[in-house]
């Protein structure tokens, strides 16, 4: 199934220096290089998807800026240093100021197992007029929210976000064949989890330290 409609597709990236927390555990080198290689990846399996027209990452890193417009991303930085859905919705506005036709989509930025064919078959899933999503593999958090345009675009990551996108009004997408899209890693355990997935070259060599 190929999406009908053209993505913009806005993916948050934390500053690895403060990323991904709870991969403390494994040294803090290893935990902000793994936290790098998650976005590269990601970003990467984003620009090959079909139905995605521009991916536009939203970091206040800018070594990390650099490296995933080197990918071909856009990148802007944070709007607000404290609050991740407003920097979304003004990304999404920035977006749609560029290319009016793009429908906007916001998306996890750890991700590392992520393949370009599941993503384009969720969007495929997303054609409606409401706003949807895909939750993580956990079925607690949300990995990619669509909306049909600026105005229904409203954010709302963070604890529980499935619940909250859901009282939003916001439609699941549930697919049983998009496993990479759910996997999103901040534990170990995640970790193991994507790479049975079999995850992006980025993240595989970050991780071979591990093994
Ligand atoms: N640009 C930006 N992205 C953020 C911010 N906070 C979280 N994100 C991104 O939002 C997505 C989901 O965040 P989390 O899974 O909680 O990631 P995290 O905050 O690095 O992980 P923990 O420290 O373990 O909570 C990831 O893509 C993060 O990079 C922020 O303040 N700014
Ligand atoms: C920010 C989120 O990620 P996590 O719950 O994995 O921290 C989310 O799922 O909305």
């Amino acid at each position: 199934m190929v999406p009908e409609h053209r993505y913009g597709v806005v993916v948050p990236v934390k500053p690895p220096a403060f990323a991904k927390s709870r991969l403390g555990g494994l040294g803090d080198r290893t935990r902000r290089t793994l936290a790098q290689a998650f976005a590269l990846d990601t970003v990467a399996a984003a620009l090959a998807t079909e139905g995605v027209a521009t991916v536009l990452a939203v970091t206040d890193d800018h070594l990390l800026a650099a490296e995933l417009a080197e990918l071909g991303a856009q990148v802007l930085p944070d709007a607000t240093t404290d609050d991740m859905n407003t920097s979304l919705v003004q990304a999404a506005v920035e977006l749609v100021r560029r290319d009016a036709a793009l429908r906007p989509a916001a998306l996890c930025a750890d991700l590392p197992a992520l393949r370009a064919d599941e993503l384009s078959r969720a969007l495929a899933c997303a054609a409606g007029d409401e706003m949807s999503f895909v939750a993580d593999a956990d079925g607690i958090g949300t990995t990619l929210l669509v909306a049909p345009d600026l105005a229904r675009f409203r954010p709302s990551f963070g604890a529980g976000s499935r619940e909250m996108h859901l009282d939003l009004g916001a439609r699941e997408i549930v697919l049983d064949d998009v496993p990479t899209l759910r996997r999103d890693v901040d534990t170990p355990a995640d970790l193991a989890a994507a790479l049975e997935l079999g995850i992006g070259p980025r993240t595989a060599r970050a991780a071979a330290v591990l093994l």
